[in-house]
């Protein structure tokens, strides 16, 4: 049976894009594109598309009030909402039109995997296919994660880059894993619950020609690690929930050495104490935490 997804439109002030996209991100939305009217730029049409068994139609209609409040909250017309079921072939394309090759950090340049590869780049070239998985470099904290893990790579002298190790836990797409590769990490293990998201990586790992023995992937998650290698980790990157985080820190820690370093992304501002919290009563030290919209990165060291 085919796979159906909930294309979302909403037709809305331009002023109210912002809130709309963030709205849409708290929902879950994967893949999400604008375009601003042509009989009138200041309006602009919204797609957002997720899977079907995620939602009900009523969690769609509750949605549709929420925007609405929030445009009324700043005297805005309240933005026009539709939502129909299409098929995963027409999710693809649908939203394959709207994702662009985007850059991120000083040195990364996601590159969709159906686009022609350009004869020359002056960043590094992550070419991706996402399927259903998340990691398309759009979301906040995917870039928080990507710009982290650049500035932790270019740090080290290009020999001692050679050897590190990292683990990606909830690699998705494995855009995270691939980067750390484009940026001179010797290894990266990765491990998602899901198993779309561990197909996803090794397709992308081939799209980029990078071998098997460089990003190892396996279904699990922090407790899979041990079972796929000796080596220890020198750098931890985990974009998922701040909740979900909050639960593997112990975990996290004890596939760590005392000169583990961590990046940890998707934690929503409000939530950062609470990540703080755990993370010091573990022994961790947050050396800097990044913002990016309603979003923070800890980058974060052993104590
Ligand atoms: C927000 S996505 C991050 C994807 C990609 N690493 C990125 O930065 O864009 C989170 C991923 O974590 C996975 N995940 C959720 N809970 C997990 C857990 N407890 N252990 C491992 N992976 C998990 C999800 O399946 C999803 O693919």
């Amino acid at each position: 049976m085919a796979n159906h997804w909930w294309e979302i439109q909403i037709l809305c002030d331009l002023d109210l894009e912002e809130t709309i996209f963030w709205r849409l991100e708290d929902f879950g939305c994967r893949g999400m594109a604008s375009e601003r009217q042509k009989n009138d730029g200041n309006v602009c049409l919204v797609k957002a598309y997720l899977p079907q068994e995620q939602v009900k139609l009523l969690d769609l209609a509750a949605l549709s009030l929420w925007l609405r409040q929030d445009a009324l909250l700043v005297g805005l017309e309240p933005p026009k909402m539709q939502w129909h079921l299409i098929d995963e072939e027409d999710w693809a394309s649908s939203w394959k039109q709207y994702w662009q090759p985007q850059e991120v950090g000083d040195r990364i340049l996601i590159y969709p995997a159906w686009l022609p590869v350009p004869e020359k780049s002056e960043r590094l070239l992550l070419r991706l296919d996402p399927g259903t998985a998340f990691g398309t470099g759009n979301h906040a904290t995917t870039q928080l994660c990507l710009e982290a893990l650049e500035m932790r790579l270019d740090d080290l002298p290009n020999s001692n880059r050679e050897d590190i190790v990292i683990a990606d836990i909830g690699c998705g797409s494995g855009i995270l894993s691939i980067a750390a590769i484009l940026l001179g990490a010797s290894q990266v293990y990765a491990v998602d619950t899901d198993i779309m998201a561990v197909n996803a990586t090794h397709s992308n790992r081939q799209l980029n020609q990078i071998s098997a023995d460089r990003i190892i992937v396996g279904q699990g998650s922090v407790l899979t690690l041990p079972q796929m290698t000796q080596v220890s980790f020198d750098g931890i990157a985990c974009n998922i929930l701040a909740d979900v985080i909050i639960q593997l820190i112990p975990q996290i820690t004890s596939v760590s050495k005392p000169s583990t370093w961590g990046i940890l992304s998707g934690i929503l501002i409000d939530q950062a104490q609470s990540v703080a919290d755990t993370l010091e009563h573990y022994g961790w030290t947050v050396a800097t935490l990044w913002r990016r919209k309603e979003w923070c990165c800890f980058n974060v060291r052993r104590s």
